[in-house]
């Protein structure tokens, strides 16, 4: 399949409810085979645009092309390339998650006499033999979200939205998630997902877009935008007091502890700043050197002026 290798092509995309503009004019282009954060804040944007590449709500303006066709002019064909996950899960709770993982196989129109054997490969993958025969009222939280995401995922659609995958997860079952989406990309699919979590946003994405007020206010690597603001730092720490102030004294730009003897100085990310903090240090006197470089918490306050104020993780009661 070629989309000119380009999953997601998106120009100039506006949306308004009334006279309230959420969507500003965003340009957006994902790669075939990659991962694309869409990374804000609550009240962003971010599921409007997702749901506005799904065919479930309507532009005002813009060229939207999803999977090579024209969301406008090809919905249907969009629907029939994607799969989609969002914020409110598409479980019967009155049914098992072998009896859900059934329905949607149907739904897709898997071919019947492969139905029970697929079904019970994406058990198997997701985790969820045990659980099968169960109510999935019965499941936890990260349980709910395997079986929502093995439900998106039985058709193997070759681009998947996810909408914000691990909101309100324990760590350890938004790291379960992580997995899966890893596999997912693995195989060679498209991910565009959506999340508040910066760390998200760290491990799992080829690219971030930062959706801020209904605008990209920046786009890169994880590497390129911690690089376009400052908040990293070198610190070293020394044997003994006298060995600090001497090194102290020849950086300007040096922050020294006398009670811990560590010496820090501002890292601009780069190895060239790196080399020249490294090559003023003296062999003798230096227990070791920390490299901290500048998280995307920075980088959000820095472009957006405000932090994300993103809700702790928490665990999700059955
Ligand atoms: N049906 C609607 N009618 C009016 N305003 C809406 C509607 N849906 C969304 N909005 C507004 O559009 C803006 C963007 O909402 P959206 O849900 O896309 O943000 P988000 O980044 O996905 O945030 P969240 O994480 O809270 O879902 C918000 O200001 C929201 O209040």
């Amino acid at each position: 399949m070629s989309y000119r290798n380009n999953a997601i092509e998106v120009v100039g995309l506006r949306k308004s409810y009334g006279d309230h503009e959420v969507i500003s004019g965003v340009d957006l282009t994902v790669g075939e085979g990659s991962v694309y954060a869409l990374l804000g804040p609550n009240g962003a944007g971010k599921t409007t645009i997702v749901n506005i590449l799904a065919t479930l709500l309507t532009a005002d303006d813009g060229d939207i092309r999803v999977a090579g066709h024209d969301v406008r002019r090809a919905p249907d064909r969009v629907r029939a390339s994607i799969g989609v996950t969002g914020q409110f899960s598409a479980i019967d709770e009155r049914l098992t998650g072998r009896e859900n993982l059934r329905l949607m196989a149907d739904l897709a129109h898997l071919e019947r006499a492969t139905v029970a054997g697929t079904v019970s490969e994406m058990l198997e993958r997701f985790d969820l033999v045990g659980a099968a025969d169960r109510s999935a009222q019965t499941y936890s939280g990260g349980m709910k979200r395997r079986l929502d995401l093995a439900m998106t995922l039985i058709a193997r659609p070759r681009l998947i939205f996810l909408d914000e995958p691990t909101t309100g997860l324990d760590p350890r079952s938004r790291r379960e998630l992580w997995a899966i989406v890893r596999e997912q990309v693995a195989d060679g699919v498209t991910v565009l997902l959506t999340t508040q979590y910066l760390d998200e946003a760290d491990h799992l994405a080829d690219r971030i877009g930062v959706l801020d007020g209904g605008r990209l206010v920046a786009e890169g690597t994880a590497a390129e935008l911690k690089r376009r603001v400052p908040g990293g730092q070198v610190s070293v720490q020394f044997t003994d007091a006298a060995t600090l102030a001497a090194a102290a004294a020849s950086y300007a730009d040096a922050t020294a502890d006398a009670e811990a003897l560590i010496l820090q100085l501002p890292n601009d990310g780069t190895v060239a700043g790196l080399r020249r903090v490294l090559d003023g240090l003296d062999d003798d006197g230096v227990v070791g050197v920390t490299v901290e470089n500048a998280d995307l918490d920075d980088v959000f306050l820095a472009l957006t002026g405000h932090a994300t104020e993103a809700p702790a993780t928490e665990e999700i009661s059955a």
